[in-house]
């Protein structure tokens, strides 16, 4: 199983000519710190390195190894493998295009306070781009103060038209309040702003630099970054050029029935650029943009629905901001509390079950379905999202962070402030709107899926041992099944499937799902053919390494 078996792509290679520090220059260095914008393409940070630098620009990244060979608070990998060899991805594609540039991209596996003082002078400036988490925060001052003890200045470039669509000033201009005051409504943010999105997101686009100033006076070794054991299951592909590939195949085919799609199972039913946007492949407003221009400047309900979900995103970002370190807290942030949203006491541990769930062996074949389809492929899509957590929330009633925990290791296109800010909306930390308060707890996602067409092909694609399970059977196979043993049941065709770990009311539901579509003929089950992309089992990546962060920036510190 390839995520069980974490392997060593990064191989340190000895410094290539000219990088030695006799052919340091004698301007002080300007250097550009990437993390999640890894473009040439309308990138801002990097304009503002191309000003500042007299000569000597140096392009940096750093895999920090508190975020790449980490494990979490809950146990599981910071980042796995499938994300790990996105990031990758990213680099080859960054390094290759800076090198056609005339410079060069330095990838370290060190912590930036140790990079970053290396590579300045007296008098140099480091641009970074604004973050809002505590994590990300931490490290930058831990950079600052590494880098005045040098001299050298750290520049915090705002996130607005780079990592974001907005910041204060267009929320201003919308009428919208930034930071404390930011609405914890989404509707309260988006119908305001709406209207000035097209002229905002114009701004400050750019081609890639035609040439790059190269970059000397680095002391430090370079590291060869080698794709080796590819790892199968996922379509996404890392990078600059993938994202701007995919956005143009996107916008002429699957984006045109997206309101329609959006939350379907299988197929070409969403961009599947959440991994680009959140590396900063491809940039927030360029993807807006297009898509308002896109048909001629004909806006259709389509259009409108994407750039409504792409606004989310950074609905999640300024509300991130906000909550601070609350957003990481099992009740919330301390305001929700005042409202009475949840409390501590409210959340179970329960080892066994945390782990069927995350290894998609619950005996619920829909769940099941999805988890697998996760650990595969690193992806699942937002039906997908919505009900797994539904189901770890309300029908397991285990702490929502292991829910969240789980996805920022598995997910290729994690983001911070989606996927924490999500995992609260579902576990009702955080305010949200009537609407969602109405659905938690009951069976809307559940619905949905079930009324999917490919809901018993999807079922069957990731389930094997479903394969020729009955169709009355394949949402409930408890149902007529012979109990062999504590966990593993028998289906009627003679192969082994867990027994269901559910709770009385989803049990039934399911039953009734089922027996619907055996009385109605919905949801009209079909059965799937076993093809050459048919996966077999789950299985959960391992920790790749014990390394944890200081307790004292943990985003679970005093939860
Ligand atoms: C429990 C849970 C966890 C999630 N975790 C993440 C996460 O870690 N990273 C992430 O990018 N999204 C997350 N989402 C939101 C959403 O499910 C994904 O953005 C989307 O499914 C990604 O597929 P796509 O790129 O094809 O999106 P599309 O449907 O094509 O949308 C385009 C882009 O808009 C943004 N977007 C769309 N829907 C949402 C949404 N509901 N919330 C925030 N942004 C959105 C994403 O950047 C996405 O790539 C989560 C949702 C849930 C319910």
């Amino acid at each position: 199983v390839p995520m069980a078996s974490p392997v060593r792509r990064w191989r340190r290679v000895p410094a290539a000519a000219g990088d030695s520090a006799d052919t340091a220059s004698a301007t002080a260095p300007v250097v550009v710190w990437l993390r999640n914008e890894l473009r040439l393409c309308d990138n801002p940070l990097l304009q503002r390195g191309l000003q500042l630098a007299k000569g000597n620009l140096q392009l940096v990244v750093c895999l920090d190894p508190r975020e790449f060979q980490a494990t979490t608070a809950f146990g599981s990998p910071k980042v796995g493998e499938l994300r790990k060899r996105f990031v990758e991805e990213c680099l080859c594609d960054l390094r290759r295009r800076v090198a056609e540039r005339g410079s060069r991209l330095l990838v370290q596996q060190k912590a930036p306070e140790e990079v970053l003082p290396a590579l300045v002078s007296e008098g140099s400036t480091v641009l970074v781009t604004a973050q809002v988490c505590s994590e990300e925060r931490a490290v930058e001052r831990r950079v600052r103060k590494a880098l005045e003890a040098k001299g050298a200045a750290l520049e915090v470039v705002p996130a607005a038209g780079i990592t974001d669509l907005v910041g204060p000033e267009e929320l201003q201009r919308a009428g919208v309040p930034s930071g404390e005051e930011f609405p914890v409504i989404f509707q309260r943010f988006f119908l305001p702003l709406r209207p000035f999105l097209l002229e905002i997101c114009q701004k400050g686009l750019s081609d890639a630099p035609v040439n790059l100033p190269s970059a000397s006076g680095a002391e430090l070794e370079d590291e060869e970054l080698r794709l080796t054991d590819a790892v199968p299951g996922t379509d996404i592909r890392g990078g600059e050029t993938a994202g701007l590939e995919r956005m143009t195949v996107w916008l002429n085919s699957g984006f045109r029935s997206y309101k329609d799609t959006f939350r379907s199972l299988q197929g070409d039913y969403s961009s599947r650029l959440g991994a680009h946007l959140a590396y900063g492949c491809i940039s927030p407003r360029r993807l807006v943009k297009e898509a308002l221009s896109h048909g001629s400047g004909q806006s259709s309900v389509h259009v409108e629905h994407f750039v409504y979900e792409m606004c989310w995103r950074d609905f999640f970002r300024h509300t991130a901001a906000r909550w601070g370190t609350g957003l990481f807290h099992v009740a919330g942030p301390a305001e929700c509390g005042a409202h009475g949203m949840s409390s501590e006491s409210s959340w179970k541990r329960d080892l066994g079950a945390e782990r069927r769930w995350k290894e998609g062996s619950t005996g619920v074949p829909l769940v099941d379905a999805a988890m697998r389809e996760l650990n595969e492929t690193g992806y699942i899509g937002n039906l997908a999202r919505q009900f797994v957590a539904a189901f770890l929330i309300e029908d397991l009633q285990i702490d929502w962070r292991v829910g969240a925990d789980w996805f920022e290791a598995t997910l290729v296109d994690y983001d911070v402030h989606s996927n924490w800010g999500q995992w609260a909306r579902s576990a009702g930390v955080v305010p949200t709107n009537e609407a969602k308060r109405n659905r938690v707890g009951g069976t809307r996602y559940y619905d949905l899926a079930m009324q999917r067409p490919e809901v018993s092909d999807y079922v069957r694609n990731w389930l094997p041992e479903l394969q020729d399970v009955a169709d009355e059977e394949l949402f409930s196979p408890w149902t007529n099944s012979w109990p062999i043993g504590k966990v593993l049941s028998a289906t009627s065709n003679g192969s082994s499937y867990s027994k269901p770990l559910i709770s009385m009311r989803l049990k039934q539901y399911f039953e009734s799902v089922s027996g619907a579509s055996r009385l109605c003929g919905l949801p009209s089950p079909r059965r799937a053919k076993k093809g050459k992309g048919q996966r077999k089992g789950g299985g959960a990546p391992r920790a790749t390494a014990a390394l944890r962060w200081a307790t004292s920036d943990s985003r679970f510190h005093g939860s």
